[in-house]
């Protein structure tokens, strides 16, 4: 086939104009890669509800109209000028957490953040000129989160590519761009939960499941699955919770019930909805002196956080994590590793195939509680 190289790519993206408007199915011009860019041929994307969230129209950062989608996979078709980590051809998976190796938070050895092309990716632009690689008939169409993977092409900065093992099943490792590494890592990185805690995930949807599993492996004793659906249970079991409770068969606050279920509180605790009121009792439910909850949920524009002092006073902590503290381009291949070796889960997380013209039916299944990730197929 003729090579796409240094030429406009025209393809097929998913266009969100609006707010909780149908995305639209548009011929979306693709400009070459500048210099640090890296043009992908995007093979598989799945949905991750910070897409619904941003296309709620409730992320103060989302900026219409745009390409959404972040956790995908795909193979490199062009790179522009410097890019030396990788080339066409590549096997690649798009990362909205960069990691420059350079940048005073790159180089801290405290975070996973990167501070790189932060500023850029949440204007929705590239930083070489400030200005989109994506348009229609020449009117410029936002990025998102630094990746747009609802394009069949899409320009990132070549910070935020890991090239990855050839021979993984990109319909299947598109999931570890996202949800699964968020949730194994909240466990294993930013809480550090040791053998035989007692551990409380709020929430059972991909990223609450990954942070049982990574629980599991962990070594955690008891793994409490909080749902407000009953159905959840059934299949939180296979990924390591050990008990489940629905809040609404309660009178008393879920925080209250944990807590005499086990003699003080967790050791630690997760949130994986976006609930401020459920951060709250996530927080509460940490036994004095020692427990720690992990904000993993994404909050909507507005929503805060509150808890009375006493409770940070008394030893508990409250922290976040961001795509589950693991830097990026170095150990999103050690996750596909991993994945080759089966010794972390991504196929049991994938409910759902369907492809990039039926993706507004794949949002709509989304809010549906039986379904967890859907991959989309592009081409
Ligand atoms: N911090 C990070 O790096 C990342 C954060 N996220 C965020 O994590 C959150 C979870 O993502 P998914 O697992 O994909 O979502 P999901 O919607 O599949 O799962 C949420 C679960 O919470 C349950 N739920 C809703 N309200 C509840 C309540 N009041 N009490 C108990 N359970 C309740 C739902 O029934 C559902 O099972 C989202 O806010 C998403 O934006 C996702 C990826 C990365
Ligand atoms: N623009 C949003 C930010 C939402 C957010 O917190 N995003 C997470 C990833 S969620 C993935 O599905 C994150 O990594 N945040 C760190 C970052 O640098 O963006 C808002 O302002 O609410
Ligand atoms: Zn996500
Ligand atoms: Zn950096």
């Amino acid at each position: 086939m003729a090579s796409t190289e240094g030429q406009v790519i025209t393809c097929k993206a998913a266009v969100a104009y609006e707010p909780n408007k149908p995305l639209v199915i548009e011929d979306v011009q693709v400009a070459p890669p500048q210099a640090g860019e890296v043009r992908i041929k995007i093979l598989f994307t799945a949905l991750c509800h910070t897409d619904a969230y941003t296309w709620s129209g409730k992320d103060p950062e989302g900026l219409f109209p745009c390409i959404l989608g972040h956790e995908a996979a795909g193979i490199v078709e062009s790179v522009g000028e410097g890019v030396s980590e990788v080339k066409p051809g590549d096997h690649v998976i798009p990362c909205y957490q960069a990691e420059c190796r350079e940048c005073k938070f790159c180089k801290s050895g405290k975070t996973n953040l990167c501070g790189k092309v932060r500023a850029a990716t949440g204007v929705g632009i590239m930083m070489n000129d400030r200005k989109t690689r994506f348009s229609i008939n020449g009117k410029p169409i936002y990025h998102f989160m630094g990746t747009s993977t609802f394009s069949q092409y899409s320009v990132v900065h070549d910070v935020s590519v890991a090239k990855i093992d050839p021979s993984a099943p990109l319909e299947k490792v598109c999931l570890l761009g996202c949800g699964v590494p968020t949730g194994l890592g909240a466990v294993w990185n930013t809480a550090k939960v040791e053998p035989g805690s007692i551990v409380a995930v709020f929430g059972l949807g991909t990223v609450g499941l990954a942070v049982a599993e990574g629980a599991k492996a962990a070594g955690a004793s008891r793994i409490i699955g909080i749902d407000i659906d009953n159905n959840k249970f059934k299949r939180a079991k296979d990924f390591g919770v050990t008990e489940f409770i629905n809040p609404k068969d309660h009178e008393k606050p879920i925080q209250q019930v944990i807590v005499d279920q086990t003699d003080g509180g967790v050791d630690y605790s997760f949130e994986c909805i976006g609930n401020v009121s459920v951060m709250r009792a996530a927080l509460e439910c940490c036994h004095k002196g020692w427990g720690t909850s992990v904000i993993v949920g994404v909050a909507a524009s507005g929503q805060e956080i509150s808890t009375r002092p006493f409770q940070l006073v008394t030893g508990r902590v409250w922290k976040g994590t961001a795509f589950g503290g693991f830097k990026s381009r170095s150990q999103v291949p050690w996750l596909v590793d991993k994945y080759m070796k089966k010794e972390i889960k991504v196929d049991e997380y994938i409910t759902h195939n369907l492809t990039l013209g039926e993706i507004n039916k794949a949002f709509d299944l989304m809010h549906e509680g039986g379904c967890l990730r859907c991959v989309l197929t592009m081409h």
